[in-house]
């Protein structure tokens, strides 16, 4: 009777994005990000949730505009923009994640001799976004079929840009599909392109650098360009929800 209630107690309670993002180890992700330019947040949502956010895909309501990969070249699958307001969940965790990255993104510039930094609080660079006239959301609700991928990318929506984002896996690898992959490529200055495949669980999210990151050689800090995508589909339906820290023009 106990196990069942505290089972439930654990199942009802209302974690909000900020306790769950409080609870992460930083320094292992701060690591990770430093060393490969991505890391995972294991078990950042529940298959509730996961269910739940895989659920708005068929309400338009929630949606700023929908994109079919394929008419653009970018892949095969689709995805939808949402609107504002965020759903709380994605809202709440796309300021509680953004106040950790901040320091990273400023380091990185700093080693990146970059001038630009980035404000403490999400509101604050949202704010600058807008004032850019990049006012559009930009967080998405991703939806892939068999056979479906997504073509190695960055996502920059305007000259304002966070240098990390976070997508989270809202399906169940082996159970509801097959494939799909998360996918990494890091191209280095002159060389060949290192590849990098991140295994995600349902609800576990990947942190990871959008377009370039630094990384110390011999002779000082250079730069890499990384690209994200996802390999092909082999069977059934995968959901994922991106968080972009900008929005867009
Ligand atoms: O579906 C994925 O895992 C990748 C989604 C993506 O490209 C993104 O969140 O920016
Ligand atoms: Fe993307």
């Amino acid at each position: 009777m106990t196990a069942q209630l505290n089972h439930h107690a654990a199942a009802s309670v209302a974690d909000s994005a900020a306790d769950r993002v409080a609870r992460i180890d930083w320094q292992g992700v701060v690591a990770g990000l430093g060393e490969q330019g991505s890391t995972v947040l294991k078990q950042l949502l529940s298959p509730q949730e996961c269910a739940a956010i895989s659920a708005l895909y068929a309400d338009d309501d929630h949606f700023r505009s929908r994109i079919v990969m394929s008419r653009h070249g970018f892949g095969r699958g689709e995805y939808k923009y949402f609107n504002y307001p965020l759903p709380p969940l994605i809202g709440g965790l796309r300021s509680a994640l953004y106040a950790r990255l901040a320091p990273v993104a400023n380091e990185w510039n700093e080693r990146m001799g970059i001038a630009v930094r980035y404000p403490a609080e999400h509101a604050d660079f949202l704010a600058l976004c807008h004032e850019a006239g990049q006012l559009r959301p930009t967080p998405l609700l991703l939806q892939y079929g068999p056979g479906d991928y997504n073509c190695l990318h960055q996502d920059l929506y305007g000259e304002l840009a966070f240098p990390l984002q976070v997508a989270i896996l809202l399906s169940e690898p082996g159970k509801d599909f097959t494939g799909g992959e998360f996918v990494l490529t890091e191209q280095r200055p002159r060389m060949q392109s290192r590849p990098e495949v991140v295994p995600l669980r349902q609800g576990d999210a990947v942190a990871f650098a959008v377009h370039h990151r630094p990384v110390n050689g011999t002779r000082g800090t250079y730069r890499v360009n990384l690209r994200h995508g996802v390999s092909r589909l082999r069977s059934g339906r995968r959901h994922t929800v991106g968080i972009i820290f900008h929005d867009a023009t």
